[in-house]
């Protein structure tokens, strides 16, 4: 059997849905935890309380790589050896996770088990719809909530033109909100997406207002992060960057330096996802390959704002050419592989 404090827990994002899910998978006698930062040989476990030191056999490590690798938010079994020392046992699938490619096009998981994307973008001179398409595509493929947020709507004279014309180019059920990332009143308006069990992630460009808004949000809390001393079994300390938050309110908020720097990474698959409306209404364009350009008798081109229409394929492009570089980068490895192993060949002809 398998150990836990549903209670302590909870303070970091355990639900009684995820337990169930996570019951299901667990295999082994151990305790569970939330991964709350990942190392190089070591990752930091949280377990509502403390956090520790937890190691990962090199096997197990590799194992761990060949499959998008350990991320910040997933849950993990993990025991505890005569020594003290603790060792990871299990990595329990995550309910979902957000992914970007790594420079051999592999995909790595960089935070697991969200709720909740909070969207930045300023109501400065960096409002740009397209960018905002891209990102809640990105969220939306991972199954992740996306929640609109116009960030200096103090610096703007008409914020609620700006939302109008963020509700007029995205989807209506999606949450479109203005606030001054600066003041804790106006950052009030996100308490629905702040409560116990959720987990969330700040996302936009650079200089949007995320680490203000992040701040605001952790309140006094923000005193403790940058820092923290992880205790190991031995008494020695190592001090490492904080990825996993815990907020006033009582949600979680990731918070590592791949989330922050993360950029959108698309396939064909979620654009279609989160351009629904175009596919819908292609249904009922005149020609079957209508490009929804100039031909007679498009459906799509009398409803759908003609940027979002030029965004969606710019995008779609862009993903068709991701997946091919990855495609040719798996045939030059291939390659590679045929080639060195001709090479070894050769040498041991010459060998014997
Ligand atoms: N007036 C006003 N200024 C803001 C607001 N949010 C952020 N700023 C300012 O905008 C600048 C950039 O904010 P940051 O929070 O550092 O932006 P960031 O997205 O974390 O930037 P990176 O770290 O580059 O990704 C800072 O000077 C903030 O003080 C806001 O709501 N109102
Ligand atoms: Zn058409």
């Amino acid at each position: 059997m398998f150990t836990f404090d549903f209670s302590r827990l909870a303070t970091i994002g355990l639900t009684p849905v995820l337990l169930q899910n996570l019951l299901q998978q667990a295999q082994c006698d151990s305790s569970l935890f939330r991964v709350s930062a990942v190392h190089r040989d070591a990752v930091l476990l949280h377990d509502g309380e403390h956090e520790r030191r937890c190691r990962l056999a090199s096997s197990q490590w590799q194992a761990l790589q060949a499959e998008e690798g350990l991320a910040v938010g997933d849950w993990v079994l993990a025991a505890c050896d005569p020594a003290g020392d603790w060792w990871l046992q299990q990595r329990l699938e995550p309910v979902n996770a957000l992914l970007r490619r790594n420079s051999h096009g592999q995909r790595q998981r960089i935070a697991s088990n969200i709720d909740t994307a909070l969207l930045v973008m300023g109501l400065d001179g960096d409002f740009n719809l397209r960018r905002l398409e891209r990102f809640v595509s990105m969220v939306q493929a991972a199954d992740i909530t996306p929640v609109i947020v116009l960030s200096k709507a103090d610096q703007c004279a008409d914020p609620q033109a700006s939302m109008q014309a963020v509700r007029q180019r995205l989807p209506a059920a999606m949450t479109v909100l203005a606030l001054n990332g600066n003041d804790a009143a106006s950052c009030g308006q996100l308490a629905p997406w702040l409560g116990q069990g959720q987990t969330l992630i700040v996302l936009g460009s650079s200089g949007v207002g995320k680490s203000t808004l992040s701040n605001t949000l952790l309140g006094e809390a923000c005193q403790q992060t940058g820092a923290v001393r992880a205790d190991d079994s031995r008494g020695r300390h190592t001090t490492t960057a904080r990825s996993l938050h815990r907020l006033p309110g009582g949600a979680c908020l990731i918070d590592t330096p791949g989330v922050r720097t993360l950029q959108p990474d698309l396939d064909e698959v979620a654009l279609a996802d989160s351009f629904d409306d175009i596919a819908r209404l292609a249904k009922q364009c005149q020609f079957r390959d209508c490009q929804h350009q100039h031909e007679p008798g498009c459906a799509v081109r009398p409803v759908v704002d003609s940027d979002r229409l030029h965004n969606y394929f710019k995008l779609l492009r862009e993903a068709r050419r991701g997946s091919e570089s990855l495609l040719q980068r798996k045939a030059q490895q291939a390659v590679w592989k045929r080639r060195s192993k001709a090479l070894r060949q050769k040498q041991k002809l010459l060998r014997d």
